[in-house]
């Protein structure tokens, strides 16, 4: 079956830093996949070349196997590919709700009560529905995550990325937060996962990829993924002899 997102041999540098060196990986529809990778790895530069907030050097870059290499950002989000950002980006100063509205008009392209009705339902399936009226500036870290996926799943995405939305959450948010990953979904949304807290990753993804200094380095089933020698060695710091 077709991938709904493929990156065919992608590169990109700035300067002498490489962030994707000769890249490929595919996402099937409803997929889960998981990203790891130690601080640097270019694991978030993957992600700004898949929305087309920075363009690669070289290779191609599929949606559904249309080529979307050359796409703007705003077209790509429109098309569906919509993300979450590591550190929490919402416009401080408006509300929750006017904050995934935004998300709605700009990203969906909805408008009126079907913008309202869309808003609300994801406000209310990401735990947030309460703090509608809430000034975003005012939210806990776990809120303010919470807000990154309804920020993104209000632009009605087929992929979402998430970029660490379980950094720095303690153990129960963790879980309530994968909960509600899971229940996303479940409603066949296909999910990129780049996070450090490997255990949240473990417990929803299909597939891991292992990326350091812009290299995929490994990929495979989660299981046999975090047993590889290079890969503790990599990124878990474990000598692969010991
Ligand atoms: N626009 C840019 N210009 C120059 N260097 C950049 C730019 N964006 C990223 N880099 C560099 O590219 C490397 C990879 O960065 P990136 O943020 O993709 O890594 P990461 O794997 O997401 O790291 P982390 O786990 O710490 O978030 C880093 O050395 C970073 O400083």
């Amino acid at each position: 079956m077709q991938p709904i997102l493929e990156m065919d041999n992608v590169s990109k540098a700035f300067g002498a830093v490489v962030v994707a060196e000769a890249q490929s990986w595919s996402l099937a529809k409803g997929e889960a996949l998981g990203v790891l990778g130690p601080n640097g790895a270019g694991k978030t530069s993957m992600f700004n070349l898949v929305t087309g907030t920075i363009r690669a050097d070289a290779g191609r870059i599929r949606l559904s196997g249309q080529d979307i290499t050359d796409w703007t950002a705003p077209r790509r989000c429109r098309a569906g590919i919509a993300r979450s950002f590591q550190v929490p980006q919402p416009f401080a100063h408006m509300t929750v709700f006017e904050n995934a509205f935004v998300a709605a008009t700009q990203g969906a392209g909805l408008s009126g009560p079907g913008a309202d009705a869309m808003c609300l339902d994801i406000l209310a399936r990401t735990g947030l529905l309460h703090r509608a009226n809430a000034r975003a500036g005012g939210l806990t870290l776990l809120e303010r995550k919470r807000l990154e996926l309804a920020r993104a799943l209000c632009a009605k995405p087929r992929v979402l990325l998430l970029d660490e939305i379980a950094g720095g959450l303690s153990e129960h948010e963790c879980h309530a937060l994968i909960d509600t990953i899971r229940d996303v979904r479940a409603t066949g949304v296909s999910i990129v996962w780049i996070e450090h807290v490997v255990h949240a990753l473990i417990a929803l993804v299909d597939r891991l990829i292992v990326i350091d200094f812009g290299r995929k380095i490994a990929e495979g089933a989660p299981q046999a993924i975090m047993q590889s020698p290079e890969v503790r060695e990599i990124y878990l710091g474990i000598d692969a002899d010991a």
